[in-house]
């Protein structure tokens, strides 16, 4: 049996449903303790006793990018790869990758200071979405129904000591019904699907939506595969909403996604698409 390990730093649902899909094919998973773990870059005596393929699980954006990175300076195989979990940490970098795959998107734009920023917003036309580059869980997300909205939201960001603040990251506003859609895709297959529906126009699940099975097959699992190879994410959550005109837009691709909602909605065994997905990476 191939040896391979999963990097984490808290056991969530998603850890503990891998450790169980993997001990009930016989598997053994090594759990690596991220904020118990150090090396020294390159070195590959150390690599050499690790497991050959290792799963990416860290639930900080930071931990997970550096510590795929040091593994991989290991000679350790990193699912997602060091690069792909980069780009799509970055919202700016991912959106690009999507756009010149020709992956449909919201129309985003960027600006660097609050003029521009005003000058991108009309461009796009309100109502607008500021975001961070690297947020999750759809945290400081904010909407703005005209410039004296935006106003404000730039005034707060000018005073935030975070140097990413003064990157505004700004969307035309998709007029989604009600819910988006959440694509779990592994290995290049669209394992399970749901819709998130929410009153809210922030319809993530981490934020208390409810949720129904999506379909995987056709043009949606189509789309999720080719966003999640756009930024090259093996392991990947592809955000979709639904656009009244332009169907299907991928607002999103998450390196380290939980699916916890997914199995309850689906019952599809994300954990063990996962866990055949590296014992397949470690027999290569
Ligand atoms: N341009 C937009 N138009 C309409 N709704 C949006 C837009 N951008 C985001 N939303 C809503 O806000 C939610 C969170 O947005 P987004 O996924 O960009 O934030 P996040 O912080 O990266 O969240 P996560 O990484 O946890 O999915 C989306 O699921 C969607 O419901």
């Amino acid at each position: 049996m191939p040896r391979i390990g999963m990097a984490y730093m808290v056991a969530r649902w998603e850890e503990k449903a891998i450790v169980s899909a993997a001990r009930s094919r016989g598997a053994e998973l090594e759990l690596l303790h991220m904020p118990s773990f150090y090396a020294i870059i390159g070195d590959r005596g150390l690599g050499a006793k690790l497991p050959s393929v290792v799963l990416q699980r860290s639930i900080s954006h930071y931990v997970a990018l550096s510590s795929t990175l040091l593994l991989e300076s290991l000679g350790v195989r990193v699912v997602n790869r060091g690069q792909a979990t980069a780009a799509a940490n970055d919202k700016v970098w991912s959106l690009s990758l999507l756009a010149a795959a020709g992956v449909p998107t919201p129309v985003t734009g960027v600006a660097f200071g609050s003029d521009a920023a005003s000058k991108l917003a009309e461009e796009i036309g309100y109502p607008v979405v500021v975001k961070p580059t690297n947020g999750s869980w759809g945290r400081m997300l904010a909407l703005a129904d005209d410039w004296e909205d935006l106003r404000v939201i730039l005034e707060h960001r000018e005073y935030m000591p975070q140097p990413e603040m003064k990157v505004h990251l700004i969307q035309e506003y998709v007029k989604k019904p009600g819910r988006d859609i959440r694509v779990t895709v592994v290995g290049g297959r669209p394992v399970a699907a749901i819709y998130r529906y929410s009153s809210h126009w922030i319809t993530n699940t981490a934020r208390g939506g409810k949720a129904e099975p999506a379909p995987t097959e056709g043009e949606l699992g189509e789309l999720a595969v080719r966003a999640a190879e756009a930024v090259g994410l093996e392991v990947a959550g592809v955000d979709v909403f639904e656009d009244p005109e332009r169907g299907y837009i991928v607002n999103e691709v998450n390196p380290v996604p939980e699916f916890k909602n997914t199995v309850a909605v689906t019952g599809v065994d994300v954990a063990a698409e996962i866990v055949d997905y590296l014992l397949e990476l470690a027999r290569r």
